[in-house]
């Protein structure tokens, strides 16, 4: 357990000493005052937490040195943790299994966000956890993604289900299902293109995807997840929106936490969105993708361990 907090917490560390630059003097001080919080307030609005999670820190904090001007700073660091975790409320995705084998995971999302890197550590992940996974390489169309999924599956020892570049992204996830079928693995996560929101077209060939594979499993892709890059902040927010209405998405992998000292975004995605987020990225490393864990996340954004 400590092992996963000191993963949170490392993959985190631009977020944590952005905000930790500026709050460990506040949690740290007996007792707080009016500055302090203003300071905090900065904080918050710098890591990306959005105006409705500021404000509702703010307030409860607030609230409390009202009744009691001697409060303590790792009180009011608390409080802004107890309200996130209220927020949060809801927000970890547990992966289920479907009742037929595969449970298929489709990875969607903007060019560049991560689901290349994303659906290799994943099946890796699941692989460490004895699971069997099948990938299929269904972004045919940036030139290098088939090769860069089968380097990956090399190196991890995963199988992959593969065309060329060009080829039909739905003709592989059918013929990949299939696959994944008849070897009775537990899982086949399919990795698709990138693509912009507002191109119709490509939003179509998702969902050619999405129906061949359902000709096989109505029920298929059961987990339909957006790979969003947690370094573009609160940005995200209307790419996911619109990729929730022209694919149904059932959830959210947030990548790239690491790099970027805007970790309070994820707060507002899924305060917007209300999908549950099942696992994050923080770094470039097959075990760099860990599950979403409010209570570790919101220790290491407030530093309270
Ligand atoms: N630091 C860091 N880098 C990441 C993370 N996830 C992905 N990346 C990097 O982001 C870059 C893009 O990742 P890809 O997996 O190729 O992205 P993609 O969504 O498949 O890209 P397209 O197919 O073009 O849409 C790569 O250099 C990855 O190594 C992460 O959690 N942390």
């Amino acid at each position: 357990m400590f092992g996963l907090f000191k993963k949170f917490k490392d993959g985190f560390a631009k977020t944590v000493s952005a905000i930790a630059a500026k709050t460990a003097a506040i949690f740290g001080q007996k007792p707080i005052d009016a500055s302090s919080l203003e300071t905090l307030e900065e904080a918050l609005y710098t890591a990306d937490f959005g105006v409705e999670t500021t404000e509702e820190i703010l307030a409860e904090i607030k609230a409390a040195y009202k009744k009691d001007k001697a409060l303590h700073g790792q009180q009011a660091a608390q409080i802004g943790a107890a309200v996130l975790k209220r927020v949060l409320a809801g927000a970890e995705g547990v992966l289920t299994e479907a009742a037929a084998k595969p449970t298929v995971i489709a990875m969607i999302g903007v060019n560049g966000s991560g689901k290349t890197t994303t659906s290799a550590k994943l099946a890796w992940k699941l692989k460490e956890d004895g699971k069997t996974v099948t990938l299929a390489a269904c972004d045919t169309f940036r030139a290098a993604a088939v090769e860069q999924l089968k380097a990956w599956a090399t190196r991890l020892e995963l199988e992959i289900v593969a065309s060329h570049t060009g080829a039909d992204s739905a003709a592989v996830a059918f013929d990949a299902w299939q696959a994944a079928k008849s070897r009775e693995r537990d899982y086949l996560i399919v990795d698709t293109a990138g693509r912009l929101h507002t191109k119709s077209n490509l939003m179509q060939e998702l969902a050619k995807i999405r129906r061949v594979l359902q000709k096989h499993d109505a029920s298929a892709p059961q987990h339909r997840w957006l790979v969003v890059d947690g370094s573009l902040g609160s940005n995200s927010i209307e790419q996911a929106k619109a990729f929730h209405q022209s694919f149904g998405l059932t959830g959210l992998i947030v990548t790239k936490l690491d790099g970027t000292s805007r970790g309070g975004a994820l707060v507002g995605i899924y305060r917007q969105l209300k999908l549950p987020i099942y696992f994050l990225g923080l770094g470039e490393q097959a075990e760099d993708l860990q599950p979403f864990s409010v209570d570790n996340y919101v220790k290491a954004v407030f530093g309270l361990e």
